[in-house]
């Protein structure tokens, strides 16, 4: 049994709180909100995880002192744009070292970091022990109904990943290990772009060519900028990859997906984000990305023509005439660098 800490009580938080508490390990889950730690712990989280009871050991807090004196493992659970701040609070009241696991898929704009990367500018080297990703195809929905679910924990150091993979298995919930840090955080931030782009083709009133279209040179583009990086290429073909792509652009659970159907329907950005009331990670991800493709000198047309449409005011149908008008090409010319 260990002693855990999972900071951020959205839907990923709280399921995974979930699977933690069903393990039988010491969990404590923090929220900033302290109705919703009263709420957590009469067992329900309704704005996240409709109809789900959780388990009696889920203990919730809005005590971050509290929380960060708990855990031996601190699961960090917040959405990117939040990455910094929680970081910040915990290091004001950490005196050990402790195992850091980050489960959240985004880019920091600007700084264009990852976010292990954002965990160590903030945590003081003294404090950690080692920072493991865990990332796939998961939707929280279907983690607590315990259906079957395969992610990833990734760490350069092989025996921290695989006591996060013994923290986290059970007989739902199958985790492997991977040593890509790079490959893991590029895949599973930069899948949430094609969602949203597939969601705007699906809101266009397209078919099944155009979505496979779009997953399949995503996913090239996404391998493409990766293996630039200092990535793995075979990664990019694992669960974090083409796995989370899959789940994330053919769910019904996937908010990424669904903020790109209404911005195909016409819904501007501003009513999609008010309707969603959940985080959609893919949209600053896609402005990290587009960033990212320049520093790096590596195309990237599908990222291109989803920043032109969120943040240039371009229309979804001249984005479509733009992607399909590009000079012909030979389908592997850009992937001859991943061999
Ligand atoms: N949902 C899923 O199935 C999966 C999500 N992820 C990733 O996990 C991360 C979190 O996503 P998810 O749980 O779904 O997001 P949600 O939108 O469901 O929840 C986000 C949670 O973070 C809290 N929060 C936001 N800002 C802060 C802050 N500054 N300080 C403290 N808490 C904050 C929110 O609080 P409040 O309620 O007050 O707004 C809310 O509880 C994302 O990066 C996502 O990509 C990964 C795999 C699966
Ligand atoms: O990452 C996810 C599933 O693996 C969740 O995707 P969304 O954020 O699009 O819901």
């Amino acid at each position: 049994m260990e002693k855990v800490s999972v900071f951020g009580a959205g839907s990923w938080g709280t399921a995974l709180s979930y699977v933690l508490a069903q393990n039988g390990h010491d969990l404590l889950l923090w929220t900033h909100r302290q109705e919703q730690a009263d709420e957590i712990n009469q067992h329900t989280n309704k704005r996240y995880l409709k109809e789900i009871q959780l388990p009696d050991s889920l203990k919730a807090t809005s005590n971050l002192p509290q929380a960060v004196a708990h855990g031996n493992v601190f699961v960090l659970a917040v959405p990117t744009k939040a990455i910094r701040e929680v970081c910040q609070d915990i290091k004001e009241n950490l005196d050990r070292k402790v195992l850091f696991v980050h489960v959240s898929k985004g880019i920091e704009p600007d700084s264009l970091k990852r976010i292990s990367e954002m965990i160590r500018e903030e945590i003081p080297e003294q404090w950690i022990e080692d920072v493991v990703v865990l990332s796939g195809p998961s939707h929280a929905e279907e983690v607590v109904q315990e259906h079957p679910t395969t992610v990833t924990a990734a760490c350069e150091n092989t025996e921290a990943a695989i006591r996060i993979q013994d923290l986290f298995m059970n007989g739902y919930f199958r985790v492997y290990t991977n040593t890509d840090v790079i490959g893991v955080e590029i895949g599973g931030a930069l899948k949430n772009i094609i969602a949203l782009a597939v969601g705007i083709t699906d809101g266009l009133g397209f078919g099944d060519n155009a979505k496979a279209a779009i997953m399949t040179r995503g996913l090239a583009e996404i391998a493409r900028l990766g293996v630039k990086m200092g990535a793995t290429p075979l990664t990019f073909s694992g669960l974090t990859g083409v796995g989370d792509l899959i789940v994330t652009c053919t769910s019904v659970h996937s908010r990424n997906w669904r903020a790109g159907n209404m911005l195909g329907k016409g819904k501007s950005l501003d009513e999609v984000l008010e309707e969603m009331g959940m985080v959609v990670e893919g949209i600053r991800t896609t402005k990290a990305a587009y960033q990212l493709s320049k520093a790096y000198d590596v195309p990237m047309p599908i990222t291109a023509a989803l920043y032109a449409v969120l943040f240039d005011n371009v229309s979804t149908d001249d984005a479509v005439g733009k992607l399909m008008g590009r000079m012909k090409k030979n389908e592997m010319e850009d992937l001859i660098d991943l061999l």
